[in-house]
């Protein structure tokens, strides 16, 4: 009787499951069409055509009703359900085309409810993504150690942006370990394998521990000298692109302070076939064949070809005694980062100067990608506007007086509430990455939704960006899609400023960022920069422990490079707008469509 129980209650379930959620009748034209088949009537061809149109028809209705009940019916807030499907109208195929078609608009679409970010699953060639837009999702998916490792996607990154041999991606595929420093229960993967917690725990260090410092101030010394270098004087000099400007000053700048001076003296053409690699990103990531298309594959060769060059170099010529007074830099190796990367990275099996190479190649690449077009971004709007450049200079002067602007701490900088605003905005506006995340080992709860083990939870910036419900627009004076300097200041006295829209603070617990004593140090209740509750809505870097590592060292960039050019250079850019290209959505910040012609001179002092 158990036995028989056991046996039909999932298919009961299976059955009633089926009907409500229309599986049944979604399959309907497969009966259909067999009958066409075995009684061949007249024009049974235009009848087959007519059954696939009436099953279109009704797939879709029956999807888009399940969508539609799922978020009318009262879900509680701690339930952990399924998303809801997106509507589909053809099974297998499902929501492929219009997620290929405008990637942007669709995934707006299918993550949003009546004008407010939800969860959904989008369904592709037998593939189902769940989508997770809703902020409370997101937050809780940042604090989720189960879904710490960024391995699964690694392994794709490794294999088709940087074209790593399927022997060396096999060790991070076998990695179950984990990012931390214990191993997670079940995994045996020995300790010399572990190649997410020995990648992650260098990067971590350098770029995050004490290796942050040195690498800023290397930053801060390398553009000096090579705006200097410009010979820019007091007369305008024309240019004719300002972001190939800053791909070449700024981009070699942070290229040194983590590589050192001597990749880019020995190979002279290294920044160029890194832009030519960005350029190649968005081919390589939808895997198209270097037989089709061989210059593609070019830049990144060469950039590998250079790296490896250099290494031999290096090895040649380093010693001990090399290393600066800081314990961090030395010329030869450029930082204690890639120095250690030498030591680990080589001593894991199957990685050799090639595979080395080509995971420098995804380092040089996370450095510049997003970097150099934000600080571009954000030099374009302080310039755009003419009372903002004031304001910013006003606000170096009071530093400059303190300190000297080239002898700031780096840290007190980052602190600055204009500058940091201006900051957070730009990468709000404009980085639109996309995050995926699996748990290989169990289901994952996050509240409304859950996330069932292996399956691939996908979130995009760019969407949570661009939440009207959620960013404060000062009622519609600054539409999310437009810059606006002060959006992350919070005036104490003004109860409609700060980042979150007024309507939208106490819903969910999001409250009013507070101060944590940045007011004015006379006391007088100053505005102050603050992205207290925003987590789950601003997420340029990624969250969670694989949060970018870069993220403080980028802000560092972005702000004294902003500091620098408006203190000590005046800017006439002859274009008042910028507009990107959807052609990268996902993968970070945009291509713009258009180069920005601009004049620029050293300000008379
Ligand atoms: C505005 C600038 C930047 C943005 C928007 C950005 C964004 C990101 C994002 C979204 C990720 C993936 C996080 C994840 O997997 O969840 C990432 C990873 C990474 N970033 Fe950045 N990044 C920036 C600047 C930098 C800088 C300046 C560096 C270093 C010098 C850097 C180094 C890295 C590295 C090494 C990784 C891979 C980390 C890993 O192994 O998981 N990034 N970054």
């Amino acid at each position: 009787m158990a036995s028989k129980t056991l046996l039909l209650k999932p298919l009961t379930m299976y059955t009633s499951q089926s009907l409500k959620n229309g599986v049944i009748f979604r399959h309907l034209w497969i009966p259909a069409l067999v009958c066409l088949y075995l009684t061949k009537p007249n024009g049974a061809l235009s009848a087959s055509w007519v059954v696939l149109l009436i099953q279109t028809f009704l797939n879709y209705a029956i999807t888009a009703r399940s969508w539609h009940s799922a978020h009318n019916d009262k879900v509680q807030a701690d339930q952990g359900q399924l998303p809801p499907q997106y509507p589909s109208a053809i099974p297998y195929l499902g929501n492929a085309v219009s997620f290929a078609w405008n990637n942007p608009s669709f995934l707006s679409k299918a993550t949003s409810y009546n004008g407010t970010l939800t969860a959904s699953r989008i369904s592709f060639l037998g593939f189902e993504i769940f989508a997770f837009q809703d902020r409370q999702t997101i937050a809780k998916i940042w604090k989720q150690s189960t879904l710490s490792s960024p391995i699964s996607i690694y392994v794709y990154v490794l294999k088709y942006f940087f074209g790593l041999p399927d022997d060396v991606v096999s060790i991070y595929r076998a990695d179950n370990s984990g990012p931390f420093h214990k191993s997670y229960g079940g995994s045996n993967v020995p300790a010399g394998e572990r190649i997410d917690h020995i990648t992650h725990r260098d990067l971590l260090q350098s770029l995050g521990g004490p290796g942050r410092l040195p690498t800023t101030r290397r930053y801060i010394n390398a553009l000096s000298t090579r705006l200097e270098q410009q010979g820019i004087s007091e007369d305008w000099t024309e240019m004719a692109d300002l972001s190939e400007f800053f791909r070449d000053i700024v981009g070699s700048s942070l290229i040194e302070c983590v590589f050192g001076p001597t990749l880019l003296r020995l190979n002279p053409n290294f920044m160029k076939d890194l832009w030519g690699f960005d350029a190649s990103v968005p081919w390589l990531a939808r895997a198209v064949p270097s037989f089709l298309m061989p210059s593609v594959y070019k830049p990144r060769q060469n950039c590998v070809d250079q790296l490896k060059r250099w290494y031999e170099y290096a090895r040649d010529h380093f010693e001990e005694s090399s290393i600066s007074a800081d314990g961090d830099g030395d010329p030869f190796w450029g930082s204690k980062l890639i120095r250690r990367r030498q030591e680990h990275l080589l001593a894991v099996p199957k990685h050799d100067d090639d595979a080395l190479a080509r995971t420098d190649l995804g380092l040089a690449w996370g450095a510049v990608g997003n970097t150099i077009p934000c600080t571009m971004l954000s030099v374009f709007h302080i310039f755009k506007d003419p009372q903002l450049l004031l304001r910013v200079r006003t606000d170096m002067e009071r530093l400059r007086r303190d300190d000297g602007l080239l002898e700031v701490d780096p840290d007190k900088l980052n602190k600055e509430p204009l500058l940091s605003s201006i900051y957070a905005e730009t990468l709000r506006l404009y980085v639109k990455t996309y995050f995926m995340v699996s748990s290989p080992q169990a289901d994952v709860h996050l509240g409304k939704w859950s996330l069932p083990r292996g399956r691939i939870g996908l979130m995009n910036a760019g969407v949570s960006h661009m939440d009207k419900t959620f960013w404060n627009s000062q009622s519609g004076q600054h539409p999310v899609g437009s810059f606006w300097a002060d959006r992350f200041l919070t005036d104490p006295r003004d109860p409609q400023s700060g980042p979150i829209a007024p309507e939208a603070l106490g819903s969910s617990g999001v409250t009013r960022p507070k101060s944590h004593g940045l007011e004015a140090p006379q006391g007088t209740p100053a505005p102050f920069f603050s992205m207290d509750g925003t987590e789950g809505s601003w997420f340029p870097y990624g969250g969670g422990h694989s949060i970018c590592p870069g993220r403080v060292l980028a802000k560092s960039v972005i702000l004294f490079t902003s500091a620098l050019l408006a203190s000590n250079y005046d800017i006439e850019i002859f274009s008042d707008k910028v507009e990107m290209s959807t052609w990268r959505f996902g993968l970070g910040v945009g291509e713009l469509k258009h180069a920005l012609p601009f004049r620029i001179r050293r300000r008379q002092t």
